[in-house]
């Protein structure tokens, strides 16, 4: 098992790692004495793993379940209400405790439930995708508001993540490529090693059978313990694990079909097309780089589909933005992030150009579910 200690302003939490760990969280939580457990999944996840979780909790606490509606919408105000009415009705109390079973979704929802119910109870992580390796660390949760991302939300770390990465073997194609675009951010900003590890071990898919998936998959985890230890609040620093945010969250509200990794893919491409600029030479948005994105299956080509207008509407909505001006994380080179601020009259034109690159041209422009 691997053990990652996240040091937070509010407490120190594990990230334990290993395969079939769901079997083990009653071991886990020994000394925990909570009067209520409620698990938090959704209904995909609810059919794989959550009776695992249940007959492995059951002995040592009075376990409750809530089945979410799998999918984004589900980070919603209605969900929120729905279950904070639950526990009400439920008498759980504040010694009770809300686990997250399943994707970000989950885990972003449970964690804000879990951080305002009677001001704060007991959270904690159990991820199922690889997308979670990236929101069960860090503290933030969220929820969605008319369309704008995680805009209603906190910073909450739980108490403990406890990562199965036997359950990632059930993910398609589709979910394993949304958390690898997270992985392959986290190369961009902080480490050339990793994001030349996962070009040359996949080069073509995704596999996390790989002997050394799971080497990738911590050097990923210990990217964000690094960033999120060095700025929890978000004052600063923290901001660079918003590359390719920025533009794919905008594209993740037109809700075209595409996962949250899939957009922040094609906004990692945009960053990198104004990172170029920037310089003044094109070394980043290479086109070993786009073919590697299009061999993943990533959408590198959404001229057809994309409202410019909606884009720009929904990026004045950004948290980084200051004064009227959308501030974008870029790169100088991997590893070396700033942020650059750019006027929403810019950023549009600037899309203008990037929809029409011939770079991108050959790419999927239907989603690649699968
Ligand atoms: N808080 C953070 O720091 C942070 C970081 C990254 C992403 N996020 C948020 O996370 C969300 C995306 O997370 P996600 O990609 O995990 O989405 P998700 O939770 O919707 O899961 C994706 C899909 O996979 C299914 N699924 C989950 N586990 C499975 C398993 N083991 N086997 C088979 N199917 C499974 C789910 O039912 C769902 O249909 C977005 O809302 C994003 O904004 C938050
Ligand atoms: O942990 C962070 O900080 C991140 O930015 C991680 C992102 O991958 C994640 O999608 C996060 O939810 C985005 O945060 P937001 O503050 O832009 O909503
Ligand atoms: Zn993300």
């Amino acid at each position: 098992m691997h053990k990652i200690t996240i040091h937070a302003n509010q407490g120190d939490y594990p990230v334990f790692i290993k395969h079939g760990l769901r079997h083990e969280m009653k071991e886990l939580l020994t000394e925990y004495e909570f009067s209520q457990v409620l698990i938090i999944t959704d209904s995909n996840v609810s059919g794989l793993y959550l009776k695992d979780v249940e007959v492995a909790l059951k002995d040592k606490f009075n376990v409750f379940s809530y089945v979410l509606p799998a999918g984004e919408n589900s980070k919603s105000m209605k969900q929120y209400e729905l279950i904070l009415n639950y526990m009400l009705n439920q008498n759980f109390d504040r010694n009770s405790a809300v686990i997250a079973l399943g994707g970000g979704v989950a885990g972003d929802l449970a964690g804000f439930v879990a951080s305002t119910y009677m001001r704060g109870i007991a959270f904690i992580q159990a991820p199922t995708t690889l997308q979670a390796h990236d929101s069960s660390v860090g503290g933030k949760v969220a929820i969605n508001l008319n369309g704008t991302k995680n805009i209603v939300g906190q910073f909450y770390p739980p108490k403990m993540v406890i990562y199965d990465t036997e359950t990632l073997l059930t993910l398609s194609k589709n979910e394993l490529k949304s958390g690898f675009a997270e992985m392959i951010k986290h190369g961009f900003i902080a480490d050339r090693t990793l994001l030349e590890g996962l070009i040359k071990t996949f080069p073509k898919q995704i596999d996390p059978n790989h002997a050394s998936f799971n080497h990738l998959l911590l050097e990923s985890i210990r990217i964000k313990q690094q960033v999120v230890e060095s700025d929890e609040l978000e004052k600063g620093h923290r901001k660079v694990l918003n590359f390719g945010h920025t533009l794919g969250h905008a594209v993740e509200a037109q809700q075209l079909g595409y996962t949250h990794g899939e957009c922040v893919a094609y906004g990692m491409l945009f960053a990198l097309y104004l990172s170029d600029l920037e310089l003044n030479y094109h070394t980043l948005l290479t086109s070993d780089l786009v073919e590697w994105f299009n061999r993943l299956g990533f959408p590198i080509n959404l001229s057809s589909s994309l409202n410019v207008d909606k884009v720009i509407q929904t990026i004045k909505y950004d948290k980084k933005n200051s004064n009227g001006r959308i501030n974008f994380i870029l790169i100088e080179e991997t590893g070396k992030p700033y942020t650059k601020s750019y006027t929403p009259v810019e950023i549009k034109h600037y899309l203008h150009t990037f929809l029409t690159l011939d770079l991108l041209k050959g790419g999927y422009i239907e989603n690649n579910n699968g």
